[in-house]
């Protein structure tokens, strides 16, 4: 599944019935649980990057991915957005962006 359709999928379950959709059950419980539930899994990604089984971080970073852009929906932050902001940012080395930060 592409993050395009996963993100449609997300949007679609907005006002579904929580009983019969994680999403929708998650995204009922407010922002700031969506946004606990991301760290979470973010820090179970983390520690399958350290470990180096690819298996398992391939599966956490799918969880990651899910749980980013749920949290993301909650705060009316679409892939869209995201993606501008990547398109934004192209072509522009990270080093050359930190080297002009004011200091
Ligand atoms: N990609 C995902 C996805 N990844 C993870 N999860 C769910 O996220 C939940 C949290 O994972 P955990 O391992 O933390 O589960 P848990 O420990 O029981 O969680 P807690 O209740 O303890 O907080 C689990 O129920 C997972 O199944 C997902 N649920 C849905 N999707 C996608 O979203 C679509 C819509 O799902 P529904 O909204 O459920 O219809 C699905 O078809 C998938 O494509």
């Amino acid at each position: 599944m592409s993050l395009h359709d996963l993100a449609a999928t997300i949007l679609a379950r907005r006002g579904a019935d929580p009983d019969t959709s994680w999403t929708a059950k998650l995204l009922s419980k407010g922002p700031e649980k969506c946004a606990e539930k991301f760290g979470e899994e973010a820090v179970e990604a983390i520690i399958e990057a350290v470990k180096g089984d690819r298996e398992k971080l391939a599966s956490e970073a799918a969880d990651a991915l899910y749980h980013l852009l749920v949290m993301c929906a909650a705060r009316d932050v679409t892939l869209d957005d995201i993606e501008a902001e990547l398109a934004r940012r192209e072509g522009r080395s990270g080093l050359a962006e930190k080297a002009a930060r004011p200091r």
